[in-house]
């Protein structure tokens, strides 16, 4: 029994067939609006020194930090936040989005063997040890191949990266607290209808839920400490002779007060 609004919403589809207009699903925005993969633009023909890898990987976030923007402007309920709220959860979140991403093409590429940061920038245990930041690689390396563990699937990625958009805040909350959460609990329940499809509706369900859960609140650790190295490469930059794009100075120099001074809370889905 169609109701009239319902109604109106099938499209005529040949002689006396109808077929319901459904409006797209969440995921397949989130896999049409997902960035192209971006290159370094590395110059093999120079040394792997400490200071031209690390140079490199900051040319390469600034690219990717670009195409992160124009990710969130077109992501379903983003632009219904305040702008300041947008510049906000961006400003706060990108190395965990950067760094999630990273992991996932190292899964993708190389089966969480390597860290692949771009097509013509991928770290092996050399590179890992020559960029000064061995431990951290090691652990994001850990991250991909939990993806590898866990064969996450590409609309899991998708939904777990949006809730990492939306993971961290100010502690005094947002200007729109309430569209925020909303738009939070949408994209909890859109990690659970691709963890559905991923175990087939399975009893498996809630425990993959958990275990992906857990990674996310993993990710939050493990970024902590990239951003304690990125603020300190951002403060040495001369000395260390590490070259910051624009697009990062603006973002690190605004983010190291606020992080500094304990204003921003991350949102964990489970406790300690
Ligand atoms: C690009 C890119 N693809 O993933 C990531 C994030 O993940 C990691 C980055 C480095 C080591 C790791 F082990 C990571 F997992 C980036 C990225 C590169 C540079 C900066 C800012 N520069 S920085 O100061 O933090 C630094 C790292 C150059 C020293 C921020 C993100």
């Amino acid at each position: 029994e169609l109701t009239a609004s319902a109604a109106n919403a099938l499209v005529p589809h040949g002689p006396g067939v109808v077929t319901p207009f459904l409006p797209p699903s969440i995921c397949s925005v989130l896999e049409l609006i997902e960035p192209e993969e971006v290159y370094s633009g590395y110059d093999n023909a120079q040394p792997d020194t400490t200071d031209h890898l690390l140079s490199s990987l900051n040319r390469l976030a600034g690219k990717q930090m670009v195409r992160m923007v124009k990710w969130a402007k077109v992501l379903p309920g983003f632009r219904g936040l305040p702008i300041e709220d947008q510049i906000t959860l961006i400003q706060y979140s990108w190395m965990c989005l950067s760094s999630f991403c990273l992991s996932w093409r190292s899964y993708k590429h190389t089966n969480g063997q390597m860290l692949y940061f771009a097509p013509d920038l991928i770290f092996n245990e050399e590179r890992m040890r020559q960029s000064a930041m061995y431990d951290l690689c090691l652990g994001m390396r850990q991250v991909s191949q939990e993806f590898v563990r866990l064969q996450l699937t590409y609309d899991e990625f998708l939904s777990m990266k949006v809730l990492l958009l939306l993971s961290t805040v100010p502690k005094e909350g947002l200007k729109n607290q309430a569209a925020f959460e909303e738009m939070r609990v949408n994209y909890i329940k859109e990690l659970r209808r691709s963890v559905g499809k991923a175990t087939n509706n399975s009893g498996q369900t809630w425990q993959r839920f958990f275990q992906l859960t857990k990674l996310l609140d993993a990710m939050h650790d493990l970024v902590g400490n990239l951003l304690d190295f990125c603020f300190y490469t951002f403060r040495e930059s001369q000395a260390l002779k590490v070259e910051f794009p624009e697009m990062l100075v603006e973002i690190i120099s605004d983010q190291i007060p606020k992080v500094e001074s304990g204003l921003t809370h991350t949102i964990y889905f489970h406790k300690k």
